[in-house]
């Protein structure tokens, strides 16, 4: 039997994540396998709680290095409760959002993506998934997408200017062009059913 496997969709606000991952749990779970369906920030009791403190309040509720401790910390627990126990017993775990968030949106302002990669260190003994797909869509498409399903209603963090969103995008880009053996570019257009299909392509040497 071929190993259980975790994979990642990341991307920016609105690219069709959560969309996806439904829709690659469905087609796996058609061919017989326990998939586990989680999300960061998130994905266990604990980290549900830091999820709340960190996506609430004002902006300036957390400094940058404090905002950073929080994702790692939440995602040890993630870790250690949620992905590690699926996998030791054969499930797949698929997860929106991980660590490659907390490089994009973290590690590029006061913290470099160096420091990232040591908080993950230490959080999560440096666990990454099998394979990560980055979804990829214009940056108007992504807004109007996001827009369409939370009106003006972003969270903390979703809720920074369009400058901040690029520079998330283009991190996304760099870790695909640089980590290509893990991290995979996805094209988000189009109608929700081709996506999934480019994203199974990337996936079938992973699949039993
Ligand atoms: N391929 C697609 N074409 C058009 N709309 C889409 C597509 N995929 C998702 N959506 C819609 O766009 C919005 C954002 O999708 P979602 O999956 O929630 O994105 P994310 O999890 O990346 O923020 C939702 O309203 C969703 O129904
Ligand atoms: C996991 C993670 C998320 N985030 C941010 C990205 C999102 O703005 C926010 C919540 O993510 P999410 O609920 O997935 O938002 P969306 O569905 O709009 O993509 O948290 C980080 O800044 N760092 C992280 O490590």
């Amino acid at each position: 039997m071929r190993p259980a496997r975790f994979i990642s969709l990341e991307g920016g606000e609105g690219v069709g994540k959560s969309t996806q991952l439904r829709a690659l749990g469905a087609v796996l779970r058609a061919r017989g396998m326990e998939v586990v369906e989680t999300r960061e920030p998130g994905g266990s009791p604990g980290a549900e709680a830091i999820r709340h403190m960190l996506l609430t309040g004002a902006a300036d509720r957390w400094s940058a290095r404090a905002e950073a401790l929080l994702f790692a910390a939440a995602r040890a627990d993630h870790v250690e409760k949620t992905i590690r126990p699926a996998l030791q017993r054969g499930a797949w775990v698929l997860s929106d959002r991980f660590l490659d968030s907390s490089r994009a949106y973290q590690g590029m302002g006061e913290l470099t993506d160096e420091d990232i990669l040591t908080l993950h260190r230490i959080g999560s003994a440096g666990f990454l998934p099998d394979r990560t797909f980055i979804l990829m869509l214009p940056e108007g498409e992504a807004e109007s997408r996001a827009y369409s399903r939370d009106g003006d209603g972003s969270d903390r963090i979703g809720g920074r200017d369009s400058a901040f969103h690029r520079r998330v995008s283009q991190s996304f880009a760099r870790f695909a062009a640089i980590e290509a053996d893990r991290v995979r570019p996805i094209d988000a257009s189009g109608e929700a059913a081709a996506v999934t299909a480019r994203l199974l392509r990337e996936l079938e040497d992973l699949l039993p």
